[in-house]
């Protein structure tokens, strides 16, 4: 991931967040045996203009060709590349409750380049299970796990009001990249990442929208 994080540096958020729905029709277009794509299919794909397509493309190695467009297989390895999809990284995930489960069961992960190693908790009746093969561990072993085993990023699915607590042990304990799931606004020193993800708000979207086109309506 280092290696990858390093080439996309000044690659722009929207830019990047694209990326990996390119890289999913890609490779469905792979599947299908389908040689070559324009950016207009992509755009059309996308729903977006195909000069944005040729702009966020241009940030990768991939050189579409005249008249037929990008090579379907050269543009899967290089979206896999750039996005740093072809490297695994360790990770490990704190609170193996509701959330933390489903994680731990998502074998998308790992396609995506993530490879969960081990789960923490604090609840017995969760300790020394294993979820989707993955041991789950009293937090007290993070110390010594985090020290053994070659992991750079850290899961948080805790209580919100047990994240910071949880942060703190993931950046003492050498953790570069967190990938925050709780409400919690986590603070670390500058160099950590910090990703906030949650379903709530893509909701509080899709309410908003829903409601005003029913406003709209009447
Ligand atoms: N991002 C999202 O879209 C999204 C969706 C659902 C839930 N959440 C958030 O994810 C978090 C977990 O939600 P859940 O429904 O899975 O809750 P949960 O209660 O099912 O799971 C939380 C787990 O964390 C463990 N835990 C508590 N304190 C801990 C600590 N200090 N160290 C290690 N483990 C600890 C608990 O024992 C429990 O197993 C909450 O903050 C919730 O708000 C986010």
């Amino acid at each position: 991931m280092v290696q990858s994080s390093k080439k996309i540096q000044g690659v722009p958020e929207p830019t990047i967040r694209r990326m990996p729905s390119y890289l999913a029709y890609a490779e469905g277009l792979l599947r299908k045996g389908q040689q070559f794509v324009s950016s207009t299919q992509i755009a059309n794909y996308m729903n977006i203009d195909p000069t944005q397509v040729t702009k966020d493309l241009s940030y990768t190695a991939i050189v579409g060709k005249t008249r037929v467009g990008y090579e379907v297989k050269a543009l899967v390895d290089v979206l896999s590349d750039f996005l740093g999809f072809t490297i695994m990284d360790n990770a490990f995930l704190v609170g193996a409750g509701s959330l933390g489960s489903a994680l731990l069961h998502d074998s998308g992960l790992s396609h995506f380049g993530l490879n969960i190693v081990a789960a923490f908790d604090v609840n017995s009746s969760t300790i020394g299970k294993k979820i989707n093969d993955i041991e789950v561990f009293h937090i007290d072993q993070f110390r010594d796990l985090s020290q053994e085993m070659n992991v750079i990023m850290g899961i948080i699915t805790v209580p919100a009001e047990n994240a910071q607590t949880v942060a703190d042990l993931m950046v003492a304990w050498g953790i570069k990249a967190i990938w925050n799931f709780t409400p919690a606004r986590i603070k670390v020193p500058e160099d950590i990442i910090v990703q906030n993800t949650t379903l709530y708000s893509n909701l509080a979207i899709i309410f908003n929208k829903l409601h005003s086109e029913r406003k709209e309506a009447l």
